[in-house]
């Protein structure tokens, strides 16, 4: 099995619903984003999938949240704009896009430190 992974990032500002304590405060993360595909083989390029093309995905997912406040936009107007959420809203939204390898996990970093990843088993 082959696994490959592309980064990108968004800036966003957000808060979190009924945390009690700073985090329920206005603040913004430079949210770093990884998406890992697996592939049993290689096509005759030599490419499980080509990261341009990952990335190519990833981008307009990602634009629908860079300089926004998350709270306001959907589904976030709903749900906490955690990292856990904003992986799995991630991964969804990927997921019916990518044909031919499978999509693995999303991992959302809100810092260095911090982190959170999905994958739906
Ligand atoms: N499991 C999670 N825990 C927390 C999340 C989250 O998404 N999932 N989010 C937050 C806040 O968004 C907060 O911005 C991040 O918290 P924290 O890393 O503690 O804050 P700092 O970046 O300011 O780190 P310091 O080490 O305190 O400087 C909280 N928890
Ligand atoms: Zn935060």
């Amino acid at each position: 099995m082959y696994r490959i992974s592309v980064e990108s990032h968004f800036d966003a500002a957000h808060f979190l619903r009924g945390y009690g304590g700073k985090c329920e405060q206005l603040h913004g993360h430079r949210y770093r984003v990884m998406v890992k595909v697996a592939a049993a083989e290689l096509d005759d390029t030599g490419l499980a999938c080509d990261f341009t093309e990952l990335k190519a995905l990833l981008k307009p997912v990602l634009a629908r949240y860079d300089h926004t406040l998350l709270n306001d936009v959907p589904p976030f107007d709903g749900i906490n704009p955690s990292a856990e959420n904003i992986a799995r809203v991630i991964y969804e939204a990927l997921a019916p896009e990518i044909t031919g390898v499978t999509l693995e996990s999303v991992k959302v970093w809100e810092s260095p430190e911090s982190s959170a990843e999905y994958s739906p088993d």
